[in-house]
Order: structure tokens, then C-alpha cells, then sequence
């Protein structure tokens, strides 16, 4: 048995009903929006998540400032609500708070969770970057984090990225924490069951989904067998 409190447990549900049956829950799919967006990319979503169960939908836009990322969340949010996934703010806790967002995502230039956390509350889930950092990972539980997140394990094309983990870490980290972890980076359905396999709780993707040329619904449903791989195993 765990000790998850119901904070911890937030980023889906399911987790809680899953740590009561005795075994990690199995891993589930943390979409993150492309780096910018038009007016049609509520429906791309809207496509996306009907492709496949998505625990949390993060709104990761780059270069614009925090009043039209907040234009650009409304029909979002909502389109989260709706469906019950946790909408998370990428970079700024003041925006995820002005939003009233379900979590904030900081890197390590992003802020520090302890402010966040007072000026969020309790209920706010955070999550913290920790490229392919034990120590890194360890300072963000200690500091309050909701979860941790490991990478780029793989190349990508949605950011430059400097840290490449290997999996293992994936597997330090759940052994010794019950903090859920997210794997980022190049994620695709076909290089993601080592990270699934090593123990990640989350697999947060974007390219590989919005990329698809089968388009966003598919490029969800690609990952279906995937996740599910892990709980097969259990
Ligand atoms: C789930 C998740 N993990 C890592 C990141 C990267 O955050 P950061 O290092 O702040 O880089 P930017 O995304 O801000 O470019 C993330 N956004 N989400
Ligand atoms: C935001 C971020 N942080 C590390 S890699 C990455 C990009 C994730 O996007 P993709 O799934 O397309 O590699
Ligand atoms: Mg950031």
C-alpha cells in the first residue's frame, strides 16, 4: 500500500483507484500542445483525444505573452474540463494561476516551486523539469513537486535539448519514490516501451502526436498498446 495523498494523485484519478489495488498505476499519455497554435488547433485537440485516453494536456507556447497565451487557453481549458483532463500551464505559475489551470509546469529557469506552491495552494498540481538529474529530481520532491520530469531521452525537433537520460533513471526513481515521473523528449509509439517498461508514470509527447501524418487521433491511438504494455506485465 501507499501513502499517495489525494494532491499527489490528481493528475488522473485513476491513479488513486489503482495505488488502493496494490501496484503502480500503468502508464498514461501527458499531451503537449505544439509550440504555437491557430484557431483550429481546438479541434485538432478535440481529434486528439479521441484517439486514445490522454491524463493531462499541457499548453506549451513559446514567444507569446502571458495575455495571449491566456486567449489562446480559454476554448482549451474548457475542451479539458469537458473531458476530464488535467489542464496544465506550461513556464508560469502566475498565468496558471490567473487561469485557474489544473497544474503549472516549471523548468529550471521557470521559478520556484515553493513560491509556486504559495501562491497555487495545495490542490495545484506542479511539476518540475530534471533533464536526466537525480539530484535534481530529489531537490524538486523535497521542494513540493507533484512530479518529476526526466529528458529529452530521445532526439527532437520541438526543442533543442542537451540532456539525454538513459531509462534507468526512470527505474531509480520509482523504486525509491512513489512521486510520479514523466519521460519527455522524441517520444514516439514505437521507441516508447523501454520507457514504459523502465517505469515512467507518464509519457508526455507532442510531436509524435500533432506530427502524425495520420493525423492527431491516430497519432493517440498509436500509443495505445504501449501504454497498456506496462499493466499487461504487472
Ligand atoms: C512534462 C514536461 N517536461 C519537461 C518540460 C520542459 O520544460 P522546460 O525545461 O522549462 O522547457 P520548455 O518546455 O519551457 O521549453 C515540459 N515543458 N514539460
Ligand atoms: C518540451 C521538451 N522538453 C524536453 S524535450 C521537449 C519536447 C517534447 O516534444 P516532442 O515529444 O515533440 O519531442
Ligand atoms: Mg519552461
Amino acid at each position: 500500500m501507499t501513502d499517495f495523498t489525494d494532491e499527489e494523485l490528481a493528475l488522473d484519478p485513476h491513479f488513486a483507484d489503482q495505488f488502493e489495488q496494490g501496484f503502480r498505476p500503468t502508464c498514461q499519455l501527458y499531451l503537449i500542445s505544439p509550440p504555437s497554435i491557430d484557431d483550429a488547433f481546438v479541434g485538432q485537440l478535440a481529434a486528439a483525444c479521441d484517439g486514445g485516453k490522454v491524463a493531462a494536456f499541457q499548453l506549451r507556447l513559446k514567444g507569446l505573452d502571458e495575455d495571449a497565451i491566456a486567449r489562446a487557453a480559454e476554448p482549451l481549458q474548457r475542451l479539458c474540463a469537458d473531458r476530464e483532463i488535467a489542464f496544465i500551464i506550461n513556464d508560469s505559475a502566475t498565468l496558471a494561476h490567473r487561469l485557474g489551470a489544473d497544474g503549472v509546469h516549471l523548468g529550471q529557469g521557470d521559478g520556484d516551486p515553493r513560491l509556486a506552491r504559495t501562491l497555487l495552494g495545495p490542490k495545484v498540481q506542479i511539476g518540475v523539469t530534471c533533464h536526466d538529474s537525480r539530484h535534481l529530481a530529489m531537490e524538486a520532491g523535497e521542494a513540493g513537486a507533484d512530479y518529476v520530469a526526466f529528458g529529452a531521452f530521445y532526439p527532437t525537433t520541438t526543442k533543442p535539448t542537451s540532456h539525454r537520460p538513459d531509462p534507468s533513471i526512470l527505474g531509480w526513481w520509482t523504486t525509491l519514490f512513489e512521486l510520479p515521473c514523466v519521460a519527455i523528449g522524441g517520444i514516439t509509439a514505437d521507441n516508447a516501451a523501454p520507457l514504459v517498461a523502465a517505469g515512467a508514470d507518464f509519457l508526455a509527447v507532442s510531436g509524435a502526436v500533432w506530427n502524425c501524418a495520420k493525423g492527431p487521433q491516430a497519432g493517440v491511438a498509436a500509443f495505445a498498446d504501449v501504454l497498456r504494455s506496462r499493466f499487461d506485465e504487472a
